[in-house]
């Protein structure tokens, strides 16, 4: 990857290969006071943003500061703050004598007050920038620590975090214990995972709260590091986003077959269909089980809808070549007759898009899924059908890690819905979807996502862009809906978001 010249800031750092990139920064020259000048700086830069104009009504801000390079950041944005004018006092969890190192360097050049820690003073403050703990935090916040950030939660100031909020571990967006809860957040060089997995993301301010500062860190540190996170944005996706070209037919655009649902699903495996043509599939149809064929063919004017018997009939279908890509799950009942067709499909090196009751009749089965698979799985459960599938893994602590320990498992690519939904390939790629809004989770939602994928998945875009892509479509689709909005609105505004 060309990560020197090309787009880099939906690229996420761990806080470990965050450590690296300032490793190598230094390496390259950039000094470790330098760097956090410019962090400081960027923080300061920020924090006046928010306040406005110095001016001699202005309530105090005050910076906490810990025991590390988190406070050393702190004490360059008090300086910058109190040359522009601000008034800024220090407040120091440690005996400043305690501090070592280049945060250490940083409080020598601070001239003004440090106070200790004082609850009181808090709550007299306009704004507050944490500057307790960064990326170094290694255990849950306890004692004063954990009091002070308390109070701050309390006050009515504006709260700014560098970095991250004290308490939140960067690599996973979960709180380790109390945790202060940033109005804004100013980050160095790139974003974390724990800036946008929620609660995180919440935790910091709201995605638009979430700044990053640019310190020198050149884009070649990318290069050793390898990055395998990324933030769901265009960026991630857009250059293989496929298509059609003025020559293209409607057999290059990928033809769809979706499992047709049973009463009291029937809309379910509509909705899949019409959202795969919307997304661009050139052809869809309909298997519909016999006694579902009426309605189906009544309901459904752009889809073509196939009768089927029992699941030879649907499998047979599969004998034409140009069905790429079928859908299972909105609908189709849980058992083992839909694990067979679920098997019968993959067996035949289909591209399968497996949700809802297809997924649920994998419970137990996953092994089925591993052996048989000849072609390319992308499995969309949401937490509780999670749990069921993969209930070893930490979904509850680290859902990321969750998500790529269940794509290396089964080797199949992971949507992990949720409010901020992961994508996971089995190669230990992931991204994060930051932009759905909460009305997004309303019954058939899913079945329009499973439509979305298999619909770009049809096209030839490759699994791990494609399943991005389509969470990014139906969020944003979701976001121009408004509150109020029911799956069905998702696919007349589809066309509208594409790119
Ligand atoms: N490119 C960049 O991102 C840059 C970031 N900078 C800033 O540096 C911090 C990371 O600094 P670091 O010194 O590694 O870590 P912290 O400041 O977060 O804190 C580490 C110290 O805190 C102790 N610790 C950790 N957790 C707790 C806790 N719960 N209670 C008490 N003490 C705790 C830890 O002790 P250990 O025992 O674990 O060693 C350390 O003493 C980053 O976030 C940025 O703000 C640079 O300024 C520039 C580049
Ligand atoms: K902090």
């Amino acid at each position: 990857m060309a990560v020197a010249t090309a787009r880099i800031d939906h690229i996420l750092l761990s806080p470990s290969e965050m450590a690296a990139a300032d490793a190598y920064a230094i390496e390259h020259g950039v000094g470790g006071l330098e760097l956090m000048e410019r962090a400081g700086r960027g923080v300061a830069r920020i924090a006046s943003d928010y306040l406005g104009d110095p001016s001699s009504d202005l309530d105090d801000v005050v910076i906490l500061t810990g025991p590390g390079n988190n406070g050393g950041d702190g004490y360059v944005a008090a300086r910058y703050l109190a040359t522009w004018g601000y008034p800024v006092r220090i407040m120091s969890l440690v005996d400043v004598s305690s501090l070592q190192g280049d945060a250490a360097a940083m409080a020598r050049q601070w001239d003004g007050p440090v106070l200790p820690a004082d609850l009181a003073v808090l709550s007299a403050a306009g704004m507050i920038i944490d500057g307790l703990f960064g990326a170094g935090l290694s255990r849950p916040l306890e004692g004063q620590a954990a009091d002070i950030v308390q109070a701050a939660n309390q006050s009515d100031a504006f709260r700014l975090a560098i970095d991250l909020p004290s308490g939140l571990d960067g690599a996973t967006g979960q709180p380790t214990g109390p945790c202060f809860h940033a109005d804004a957040t100013v980050t160095f060089f790139l974003k974390k995972p724990g800036h946008l997995i929620a609660p995180g993301r919440f935790l910091c301010g709201g995605t638009s709260n979430i700044h990053v500062a640019d310190i020198g860190t050149p884009a070649s540190a990318l290069e050793a590091i390898k990055p395998v996170a990324f933030a769901n944005e265009p960026a991630l996706w857009s250059g293989l986003f496929p298509h059609a070209g003025p020559f293209s037919h409607k057999y290059d655009r990928g033809h769809v077959l979706v499992l047709g649902g049973r009463e009291p699903a029937l809309g379910a495996s509509r909705l899949s269909s019409l959202a795969a043509l919307r997304s661009g599939a050139g052809l869809v149809t309909l298997a519909a089980p016999a006694e579902t064929y009426a309605v189906q063919a009544t309901a459904l004017i752009d889809v073509m809808v196939r009768k089927f018997e029992a699941a030879f009939g649907f499998l047979g279908m599969l004998s034409d070549p140009r069905l790429s890509t079928v859908v299972l799950g909105p609908g189709a009942g849980v058992g083992e007759r839909t694990a067979k067709l679920v098997e019968g499909v993959i067996s035949k090196g289909r591209k399968a898009v497996v949700d809802a009751d297809a997924l649920t009749s994998l419970v137990d089965r996953l092994d089925r899924v591993r052996t048989t698979n000849k072609g390319l799985i992308v499995m969309t459960p949401h937490d509780g059908e999670f749990r069921r599938l993969f209930p070893g893994l930490p979904l509850d602590r680290d859902r990321l890690a969750a998500a790529r320990e269940a794509a290396a498992q089964t080797g199949a690519y992971l949507v992990l819905k949720g409010v901020s939904t992961i994508v996971a390939a089995p190669d230990g790629r992931a991204s994060v979807a930051h932009n759905a809004p909460a009305w997004l989770s309303v019954g058939g939602t899913g079945d329009v996502l499973s439509g979305i994928i298999a619909g770009l998945l049809a096209q030839g875009m490759p699994a791990f862009e494609a399943a991005s892509a389509a969470v990014w479509l139906h969020g944003q689709a979701a976001v121009k809906a408004g509150r109020g909005m029911i799956a069905s609105d998702l696919l007349d505004i589809l066309p509208k978001v594409l790119p």
